[in-house]
């Protein structure tokens, strides 16, 4: 049974080469499985004879000594991921294709490929010939595909020039077979300052936008970025949030080790444990915004941006928030004395006008914070005290509307690629989830558990942020572990036998709950 290896740790390969300076390949690969919580394993591709100034020799591995590596692998320690780095040649690409077909048929694991061809150093990592392999055979089998943007240029023979080229070219890269491609940028700033990364998942294209840090320790960076990836997959993270934790992992090794001298060229990136500080997450551009020529988006839909973000709740803990699909549940749960409240109605009947207006007058009256689901037109002809939107909603409701209003904004996120995006627009909360498998709504494909949510929660500590999603009383703990700061609820309150009691234990629960540092399952 090998696919279910012996470990309770997930299992990463690193396909790649060895560089005898510790700062990419291999032992940059191993260094950042371990510090995100992996264990590393590896195939070596070739025996690179190299330092911070330059690639003196690059040793091929013989077919037979690569093929028993993995063999080896494969019988005790099955992948959960697996990142392929350099290889040497057209009989190793082919070898590894070869490898990776079979795998495929035991079980599907996530394949990451940072096509590495040409040192930082300017040398060349490859024979001549190994474009068309790769790209027949290798590319169709990997999920993400991550060039720096010369090997963008070799890889789809074209060179692009300026941000819509090279949209157009990661494309034309995506459209030979992988699931997707994120171009570095650490190699052009399409604005001064930034370093912008581009993924193309076939259907959409993100700009992930880092700082510049100016330092001269970037030597292993592509190959850092590609193994966080892998290891966030492994981890369970949906590839959009892997590339977000990525670039955030490497974003916080070029600031942390930036002053580190090691050798007399480009030093290694620093590998400083699991990003936890927003100042390291990339800014997810939004389509419309100023920038957004710069990055090649211009005539994309136009997005609203808030220099000044949305009115804000009086608390940053907005406590025990019930979502229910009625204005009579609304009554009933102010009379409890409940403060935070939503109407969710998706089923509606009758005068759905005259509904909101009852729920804001109610709301008025016990001087709630009220917030009206889906409906903000109507939130805003009533005067709401707020509207909740889900991700889908941003790119289709007047967010400017609600704004000049002086309506609050809470909106859904799932993960934290859209937390960053939603973000962007300073709401007036942040709802995460979901949290837990939940009856009420189909999540599958969502679900964050604590830990995540932990390592959300730990970017915005300062936030009103509220956790959705499977919670009930047995929950609330560890939920509020995690330091967010409002818990909301749909059927742990309108499905209770007793929905009085249910309430008065979900806010004791909650008021004595403490947020705990391990809850991110991290060293304290
Ligand atoms: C507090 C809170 N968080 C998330 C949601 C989900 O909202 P949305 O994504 O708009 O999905 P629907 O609720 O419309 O199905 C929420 N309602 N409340
Ligand atoms: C409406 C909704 N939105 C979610 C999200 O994650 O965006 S989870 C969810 C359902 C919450 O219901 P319950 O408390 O019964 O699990
Ligand atoms: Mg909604």
């Amino acid at each position: 049974m090998p696919e279910e290896a012996f470990t309770n740790k997930p299992i990463v390969w690193s396909i790649a080469g060895s560089d005898s300076g510790g700062g990419a390949g291999i032992q940059a690969d191993l260094l950042t499985f371990a510090d995100l919580g992996c264990h590393g394993c590896t195939a070596i591709t070739a025996n690179t004879a190299q330092n911070t100034c330059a690639v003196d020799s690059i040793n091929a591995v013989s077919i037979d000594v690569l093929q028993a590596q993995l063999q080896a692998l494969q019988t005790d320690l099955f992948p959960a991921a697996i990142k392929v780095g350099l290889l040497a040649n057209a009989r190793q690409v082919l070898a590894v294709a070869e490898f990776l077909r079979a795998l495929r048929q035991v079980k599907p694991v996530p394949v990451i490929y940072d096509p590495v061809a040409v040192a930082s150093s300017g040398a060349g990592l490859t024979e001549e010939g190994i474009a068309a392999p790769v790209l027949e055979q290798l590319l169709p089998l990997c999920d993400l595909v991550t060039p720096n943007r010369y090997e963008l240029e070799w890889l789809s023979q074209t060179a692009p020039a300026g941000a819509a080229a090279l949209i157009g070219a990661a494309r034309q890269l995506q459209s030979r077979g992988c699931g997707a491609v994120l171009v570095t940028g650490g190699h052009t700033q399409l604005r001064p300052g930034e370093i912008a990364d581009l993924l193309w998942d076939g259907d959409k294209a993100d700009w992930l936008i880092g700082r510049a840090v100016p330092g001269n320790n970037t030597h292993g960076t592509g190959c850092t970025l590609s193994s966080a990836i892998a290891a966030c997959r492994a981890l369970g993270y949906p590839l959009r949030d892997a590339c977000v934790l990525g670039k955030a992992y490497v974003q916080r090794g070029l600031r942390l080790a930036n002053s580190d001298r090691i050798g007399a060229g480009a030093g290694p990136v620093g590998h400083c444990g699991w990003p936890l500080e927003l100042r390291d997450f990339p800014e997810v551009l939004l389509p419309g915004e100023d920038r957004s020529a710069a990055y090649g988006l211009v005539g994309d839909v136009s997005t609203q941006t808030f220099v000044q973000g949305f009115a804000m709740p009086d608390s940053t803990e907005l406590g025990l928030y019930p979502v229910v699909d009625s204005v009579d549940w609304l009554q009933r749960l102010a009379e409890q004395g409940v403060r935070t409240l939503q109407l969710r109605i998706k089923h509606p009947g009758g005068d759905l006008r005259a509904q909101v207006a009852r729920a804001v007058d109610i709301g008025k009256r016990h001087q709630l914070r009220l917030f009206i689901n889906d409906y903000w037109q109507l939130a805003i002809e009533c005067g709401a005290y707020g509207v909740h939107l889900g991700q889908g909603d941003l790119k289709t409701a007047d967010l400017a509307a609600i704004q000049a209003a002086g309506l609050r904004l809470g909106i859904s996120t799932h993960g934290f690629y859209e937390l960053l995006l939603a973000y962007r627009y300073r709401p007036s909360y942040l709802a995460l989830g979901a949290v837990y498998a939940t009856g009420t709504k189909d999540m599958s494909g969502q679900l964050q558990g604590p830990q995540k949510l932990a390592r959300m929660v730990a970017l915005l500590p300062d936030y009103p942020l509220v956790a959705i999603g499977g919670i009930n009383l047995q929950r609330v703990a560890e939920v509020a572990a995690s330091g967010v700061g409002s818990i909301a609820v749909v059927s742990a309150i309108t499905g209770a036998e007793d929905y009085v009691q249910a309430v008065a234990d979900l806010r004791t629960a909650l008021e004595g709950a403490v947020p705990a540092a391990s809850a991110t399952g991290l060293p304290c």
